[in-house]
């Protein structure tokens, strides 16, 4: 078998056209604009790059956009102080920080402090819990960009089994509980996890949200599996993730690539839920 490619940049394309459609209907039925506000602290290149990606997307869909670039060393009280004019600005409607922040600055601390409906990242402690409890909230830009890539292939969720690499906050467990939702099978592994081959084997949907290229090799994965790579390391300046992508093309039906499967979805995503956002007003 040969995976079929799942196109996350044409896909991502498509939802942008959509959100650009959207996005004109909402300002002449209530005159509103979407607005987005990215914050950045610290000079990492890689996180300046992702900025302006979505600085740029924001622009392509009509949406407002507000950048704050913070140096290094920023203190937590005066990031707190912009969270809180932005949560009052009534021109903006999603706030990100982009992460990692610099040391000394307490995460949970600054995404607590974003109002959890300005909270387009769904990051807030209300927004897990409610995608905990399976109500309506704004959900993780990326495990909601992976839910659309598996349902673009057609392929019924319900009843598979799907098998998550990866348990953070922000991409394994959400992605975990979205699939759940999706009456999936779920089976979440991590570094602890024993004989992590004989979990990924079984799986029907594979998603690998690790960060180490490699990880998952084309004798891993059960023949016509949907391959899901969320990972993303840059190794010898190239882009690369978990999944050996040559060997699983062989194995899986379906499989996403590095660059250009999971990375625009969730900038798609990102926009999606600074709409959803908007429209909530
Ligand atoms: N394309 C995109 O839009 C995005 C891509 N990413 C990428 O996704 C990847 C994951 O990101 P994030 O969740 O933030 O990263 P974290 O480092 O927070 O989480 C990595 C997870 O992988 C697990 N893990 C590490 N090594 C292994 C192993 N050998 N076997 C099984 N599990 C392992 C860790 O387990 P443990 O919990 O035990 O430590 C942890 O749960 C990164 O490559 C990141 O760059 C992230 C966000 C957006
Ligand atoms: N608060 C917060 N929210 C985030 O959503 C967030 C964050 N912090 N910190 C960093 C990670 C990473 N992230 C990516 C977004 C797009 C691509 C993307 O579009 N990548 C392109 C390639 C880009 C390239 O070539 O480098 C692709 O995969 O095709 C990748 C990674 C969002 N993150």
């Amino acid at each position: 078998m040969t995976a079929k490619i799942l196109d996350g940049k044409k896909l991502s394309k498509e939802i942008k056209e959509k959100i650009a459609n959207d996005i004109k209907a909402l300002q002449k039925s209530k005159g509103i604009i979407p607005g987005l506000a990215v914050i950045i602290a610290g000079d990492d290149e890689a996180s300046h790059v992702y900025v302006s990606m979505k600085e740029k997307a924001c622009e392509s869909v009509g949406m407002y956009s507000k950048s704050f670039k913070l140096p290094g060393t920023i203190t937590q009280e005066e990031l707190l102080k912009i969270i809180d004019e932005l949560n009052d600005d009534e021109k903006i409607h999603g706030i990100l920080v982009q992460l990692p922040l610099p040391p000394g600055i307490d995460e949970r601390m600054v995404n607590e402090r974003i109002l959890p409906s300005k909270d387009i990242d769904g990051f807030h402690a209300i927004n897990h819990g409610r995608l905990f409890l399976g109500e309506d909230s704004l959900i993780p830009c990326t495990p909601k960009g992976i839910i659309e890539l598996i349902k673009y292939t057609g392929v019924p969720i319900s009843g598979k089994h799907a098998v998550v690499i990866g348990r953070s906050n922000i991409v394994g467990k959400p992605t975990a509980m979205l699939l759940l939702r999706e009456n999936a099978t779920v089976t979440i592994c991590h570094s602890k996890t024993k004989d992590l081959t004989s979990h990924v084997r079984s799986a029907d949907i594979l998603v690998s949200a690790a960060g180490i290229p490699n990880l998952v090799r084309g004798n891993m994965v059960k023949e016509g599996a949907i391959v899901i790579d969320a990972g993303t390391r840059v190794v010898e300046d190239k882009l690369v993730g978990d999944v050996n992508f040559n060997e699983v093309e062989k194995i899986a039906s379906w499989l996403t690539p590095v660059p250009g499967g999971v990375g625009p979805m969730t900038i798609a995503m990102l926009l999606q839920n600074t709409l959803k956002a908007a429209m909530m007003k």
